[in-house]
């Protein structure tokens, strides 16, 4: 594994004295131990750290102040669940129901004011208690029994109808709630049963992001009349980690998007989720520069009833919801021209420590669709998320 000094390393096994197998930006391999000194910060004491990050992460999610205010506030987020209960609604009368990471209970009280089946709403974080008051306050506590603690570990006492969560996030999988749906589906969900969603893709596009290049790196050519151009550092700085937030203007986008990843709820496997692939092929629809991917998912909720429609949630460029969009910024900006093609692969690693973490790893070739040289540019870039 080639490494530079500073490089922070992750040492995955000792299989011998002088030799370690470790991971640096998602890629894997041995490296000479007398090369590397252990991170006081990241010493000892993180081997005893949970590698869930529950405290933290449940900690958050017990308050309405931030996350459940901002999730709520996304009415195309929140709406779209509404509608995919609404437009079930006949179906899913006497129909038993999982709702899991309930939060404030908002997609289990939509089941009860609109279908009445008999809903099991699942929450880890003391957001519980709350929920549990409620379920009282809307009258709903016939049909919504709140319980409190981790899917993985809870018991039912019986199997579900419909399992339905709101678990995505950024790139889709960041944070990686997605393997407690999985698991309680694989205990849980009757034969036959019904994951909501159902499947859901990654997309990407290559972009324009002149403004965010312009604001982190214009300032360096010529602050107060001096040379401030240590690129490299800046760059290094700015964009190793991608920006979440981004919102794309659809002008931005440098070719059709295309879905480079695709889940399908019923059938992938907890182990799935360490490493995911995809492959890209995008023709440039217009000359312009090109800064980086953005990414954004959408995900589909299939109908109970036969042949009935599909509801989606779409957080792309056209959207309006609290994830926004994802930026992968290239080293270095590269012009393009319409009719250039751009191909490569994207892996999402999912780090072997701390399991709500991953790296997404892009490649990419930039072939010129006009030029007689036939030239083509090559790049590799590595992105943790966030560690
Ligand atoms: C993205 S929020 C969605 C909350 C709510 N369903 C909504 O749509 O507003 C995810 C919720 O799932 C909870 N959660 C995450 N993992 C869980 C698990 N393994 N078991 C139970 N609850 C979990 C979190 O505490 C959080 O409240």
């Amino acid at each position: 594994l080639s490494f530079s000094s500073g490089d922070k390393l992750l040492v995955l096994s000792k299989p011998s004295a002088d030799w370690w197998w470790a991971e640096l930006r998602g890629v894997k391999g041995y490296v000479p131990a007398s090369y590397l000194r252990q991170d006081s910060a990241e010493g000892e004491d993180n081997s005893s750290e949970d590698p869930w990050q529950d405290e933290e992460y449940f900690g958050s999610y017990g308050t309405l102040q931030r996350l459940h205010l901002e999730m709520l506030s996304d009415r195309s987020r929140t709406e779209t669940y509404r509608q995919v209960v609404l437009s079930n609604s006949a179906s899913l009368k006497n129909k038993v129901v999982m709702d899991l990471g309930c939060g404030t209970g908002i997609i289990s009280l939509f089941c009860a004011q609109l279908a009445q089946p008999s809903v099991y709403a699942v929450e880890a974080s003391s957001m519980a208690e709350y929920t549990r008051q409620l379920v009282k306050q809307n009258g709903c506590e016939e049909v919504v029994t709140v319980l409190q603690g981790r899917a993985e570990e809870l018991e039912l006492p019986e199997q579900v109808d419909v399992l339905v969560s709101e678990w995505m996030g950024n790139c889709l999988l960041f944070e990686f709630m997605v393997e407690s749906v999985l698991v309680a589906r694989d205990r849980w969900l009757r034969d036959g049963g019904v994951m909501w969603p159902s499947s859901g893709a990654l997309t990407l596009v290559p972009c324009q992001a002149d403004s965010y290049y312009t604001e982190k790196m214009a300032f360096w050519e010529r602050p107060y009349g001096l040379d401030f151009t240590p690129l490299p550092l800046a760059q290094q700085e700015f964009f190793t980690k991608p920006k979440f937030s981004h919102l794309i203007e659809p002008n931005d986008c440098l070719a059709a998007s295309c879905d480079v990843i695709c889940l399908d709820m019923y059938t992938v496997q907890v182990r799935d989720l360490e490493e995911m692939k995809g492959e890209f092929h995008f023709c440039v629809e217009k000359s312009g520069v090109f800064h980086g991917f953005t990414a954004w998912f959408t995900v589909q909720f299939e109908s109970l009833e036969k042949g009935g429609a599909a509801v989606e949630l779409d957080t792309g460029p056209n959207s309006l919801t609290h994830w926004k969009q994802t930026l992968f910024m290239l080293d270095r900006p590269v012009s393009v021209n319409a009719g250039d093609s751009i191909r490569g692969s994207v892996a999402l690693h999912r780090n072997p420590i701390w399991r709500r973490h991953m790296t997404v790893t892009l490649h990419w070739n930039i072939n010129s669709g006009t030029d007689d040289t036939d030239s083509c540019q090559v790049g590799t870039k590595s992105f943790p998320m966030w560690r």
